[in-house]
């Protein structure tokens, strides 16, 4: 009688009753097996376009995603043995997105991929973890005349909104927010003074340059109840704001890159207590100064340069920080 391996969860099935495919220990294939173990591992379906028209009489409303769908199941056997049987095919996984935008419409990016996680967690009791990542278009409404257009939109790519959302079986779901590619820039109201001397030190205090960055953001959710998605990501991208910009009139001085991303991150934990977590990047994408002392006065009368900088793409600053809530729990 061979000794059967009996690590896996399906309870000797695939998922719909057949017994699976099983090596037998003591065969070379499974001594050779022995040796190795899996990291990571998981397959689906990446950029599922997907255009949602709410119709509402004549006034519409709309919502385009690119979506990704990952599934993580119990078994290996697919990678194992080349057995197919529980593999819900990336086909299907891409069919399944229009299909549950087509039954249940589409709300939010965060609601859309609890929806999807917990479709596949329930269809299919072999998935044992699924990642989904939903990324918008970033669609406005037209204004004509002063007026909103009913059906009518201008692509307005100011910052890319994304949610990413994981669940395994019998664990609550992990959701969380994002902004990517908000790029901002602004011509005063920075300085980048009293950092460490030494002799590797060649760049000057600056009491007034050019700020520009290109923020990301992920912020984890706590909980889902009860929160609006949309505000909630409209008030990040303010706070973002308020902190890099400050009042139109005047402004905001800032020390640094670091102090003014960790003033927006605190900013948006103030602001919305569902938020447990935020994680955000700002390179710095320098403006430097083009030294015009060099020319002679037949080329440049006045040769103090505010005016003219060089932007450089290579190298950038980066800066990135983690603010988290301490006692998460009892804070909500
Ligand atoms: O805001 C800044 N932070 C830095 O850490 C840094 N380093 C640098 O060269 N310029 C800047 N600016």
């Amino acid at each position: 009688m061979p000794n059967w391996s009996n690590t896996d969860r399906t309870n000797g099935t695939n998922g719909n009753g057949k017994p699976k495919n099983r090596v037998p220990q003591g065969s070379l294939d499974y001594i050779n097996r022995d040796h190795y173990e899996f990291g990571k591992y998981g397959y689906g379906k990446n950029h599922v376009k997907l255009l949602h028209v709410f119709r509402r009489g004549s006034f519409h409303t709309i919502r385009e995603f690119e979506v990704d769908t990952h599934l993580k199941l119990y078994t290996k056997k697919d990678y194992l043995d080349g057995d197919n049987r529980d593999i819900i095919a990336t086909d299907t996984q891409k069919n399944t997105v229009f299909v549950l935008a087509k039954k249940h419409g589409i709300k939010t990016p965060e609601e859309f991929g609890l929806l999807i996680c917990s479709h596949f967690l329930y269809m299919y009791k072999h998935v044992e973890e699924v990642d989904v990542h939903v990324e918008e278009y970033p669609w406005e409404r037209l204004q004509a005349d002063e007026q909103a257009h009913n059906h009518a939109f201008l692509f307005s790519p100011s910052a890319i909104r994304f949610a990413v959302v994981s669940q395994k079986r019998n664990e609550s779901p992990v959701i969380k927010g994002g902004l990517k590619e908000l790029r901002v820039l602004k011509t005063t109201q920075s300085a980048f003074t009293d950092f460490y001397q030494d002799s590797y030190r060649t760049l000057p205090d600056d009491n007034d340059r050019i700020f520009s960055t290109v923020v990301t953001a992920v912020w984890e959710f706590s909980t889902a109840n009860g929160v609006n998605f949309d505000k909630t990501w409209l008030t990040v991208k303010d706070c973002i704001f308020d902190k890099f910009a400050g009042p139109p009139d005047k402004g905001i001085l800032s020390p640094s890159v670091q102090n003014t991303l960790y003033l927006a991150e605190k900013m948006i934990l103030d602001k919305v207590p569902q938020i447990s977590r935020i994680e955000m990047q700002m390179p710095n994408k320098h403006y430097l100064t083009v030294d015009m002392s060099k020319f002679p006065p037949s080329v440049l009368e006045n040769n103090e340069n505010k005016e003219v900088y060089h932007p450089i793409d290579k190298p950038s600053g980066i800066i990135y920080a983690e603010l988290l809530r301490k006692n998460t729990a009892s804070k909500l």
